[in-house]
């Protein structure tokens, strides 16, 4: 096992009372927790422990071969740290619009994202956002298997995010950070350590939150977490602002019985793996206060503006009877997108570097439309397909890539497990050609 680093043991004497408790607890087996995704219900783990504060948490007894259950494909799950799920706590207690707009900054691989659309519910928009490319392309991935049409996926850069305007009632900034919250999960990550990298992560966190704050409106929820135990990266960070009268800290509270623990000066709350059945957790939530707001920036983006295109809609798409989205044609593809918040969601498609924009259904003139896979994965905006369902281990073939025999309609179908779908295909007759997408595709070895 990788030797926990000396000064971050040091550290943690000087800073937890409790320290040897908490020292000794990161060489204990991580406990192993799922959240059921609302959109998608199914009756699989309902016999499992729940998690008191996240009534779709669940812990498991022991760890699945995740990969292996094409239920994870389906995304009727995502496999999620305990701690981490006190955002869902959060969201049920603060006052948001009926239609909030709300953006996960640092977003991939998604985590958090699943916890925000799941509250959503449909309503209102989530922008998940992240900086890193291919990071921000597994986030899109999680995304779409979650099924939920009002959300954007973007890869940006926080300070991109001000051309907006103050538009976000909800900002979740779940930081870069040292990561000491993570040593027992993830043993490489205690390699990985060094007071040298906490210092940067400090500096990093600090213009991550300076560049985002013009994007809040005033009124607005910033809720700020971190996986780690170090306080600079945490109640320090977020002092200043509530000194300098910039946000108020939104009290929150908790059942005693649950053991979080307060930050210095009240300033948040930590989840300590001797304390809870979790990882490493810091959150604390701001209301920001300061005005006035920032307005749209009419500043060139050196981006090429998205132009909406005219286009009939072929006869798969006009089966869509669905008052809530609004179809619309950009760059050879037809896409849904919830009308409440389309002015935001166009604003964030000439501005942004959109990976996802609502739920694209797919392309192609006529006859030779093909609907697109995030069509199929969606709840919101539901595919009228016929439905195939396999068997378990078929249903492993298909999300390899092979091309599978079904007893079916020929033409496009949708193809399920356990009534929960996974993807297209299109039924030839004598074999079904395989849609699912080949860089979502399972690499691993079925026996
Ligand atoms: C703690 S992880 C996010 C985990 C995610 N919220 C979840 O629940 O699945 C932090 C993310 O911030 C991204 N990041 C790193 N530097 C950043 C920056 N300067 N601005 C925005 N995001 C950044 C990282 O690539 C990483 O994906």
């Amino acid at each position: 096992m990788v030797q926990l680093p000396e000064r971050f043991v040091n550290r943690i004497r000087e800073q937890i009372p409790d320290a040897s408790a908490l020292l000794s607890s990161l060489n204990q087996p991580s406990p192993v927790s799922i959240r059921l995704n609302p959109l998608k219900p199914d009756s699989v783990f309902d016999s499992e422990d729940r998690i008191a504060w996240c009534p779709m948490g669940r812990y498991l007894q022991k760890r699945p071969v995740f990969t292996l259950d094409p239920l994870f494909h389906a995304g009727v799950y995502y496999p999620q740290e305990a701690g981490s799920m006190f955002v869902d706590e959060v969201l049920r207690t603060i006052e948001l619009p009926d239609s909030p707009v709300c953006l996960d900054l640092c977003a991939a691989p998604g985590g958090k994202s699943t916890v925000l659309l799941s509250h959503l519910s449909g309503k209102g928009l989530l922008v998940a956002n992240e900086i890193i490319r291919n990071r921000a392309l597994v986030l899109r991935e999680n995304l779409i298997k979650w099924g939920a049409g009002n959300c954007i996926v973007t890869n940006n850069e926080a300070a991109d995010f001000s051309q907006l305007g103050s538009v976000f009632d909800f900002v979740l900034l779940d930081a870069p950070c040292s990561g000491e919250g993570m040593f027992r999960k993830d043993e490489q990550s205690r390699g990985e350590w060094s007071e040298e990298n906490a210092e940067h992560c400090v500096v990093r966190q600090r213009e991550i939150l300076e560049d985002i704050w013009p994007s809040v409106r005033s009124g607005g929820y910033v809720l700020y977490s971190t996986c780690t135990y170090n306080k600079e990266e945490n109640e320090e960070q977020i002092r200043e602002w509530i000194e300098e009268g910039r946000a108020e800290l939104v009290q929150l509270q908790f059942p005693d019985e649950w053991n979080l623990t307060t930050g210095t000066g009240e300033l948040g709350w930590y989840c300590y793996p001797h304390k809870m059945k979790t990882e490493g957790f810091y959150f604390v939530v701001l209301k920001k206060t300061e005005s006035p707001e920032v307005g749209l920036s009419g500043k060139k983006t050196g981006k090429k503006k998205m132009r909406e295109e005219k286009r009939d809609h072929p006869e798969l798409i006009k089966g869509i009877v669905h008052s809530e989205y609004s179809i619309h044609y950009y760059r050879e593809q037809f896409y849904a997108f919830p009308t409440v918040v389309l002015e935001t969601g166009k604003l964030i498609l000439d501005k942004l570097r959109c990976l996802k924009w609502g739920v694209r259904l797919g392309g192609g003139e006529g006859k030779k439309f093909i609907p697109d896979h995030e069509w199929g994965m969606a709840v919101h905006v539901p595919a009228d397909f016929p439905k195939i369902n396999l068997d378990e281990k078929t249903a492993l073939r298909y999300l390899k890539g092979e091309a599978i025999q079904i007893d079916g309609p020929k033409g496009w179908v949708l193809v399920s497990f356990k009534e929960k779908v996974l993807g297209f295909g299109k039924n030839l007759g004598n074999r079904m050609n395989n849609y699912y997408p080949k860089e979502y595709r399972i690499r691993m070895k079925i026996e």
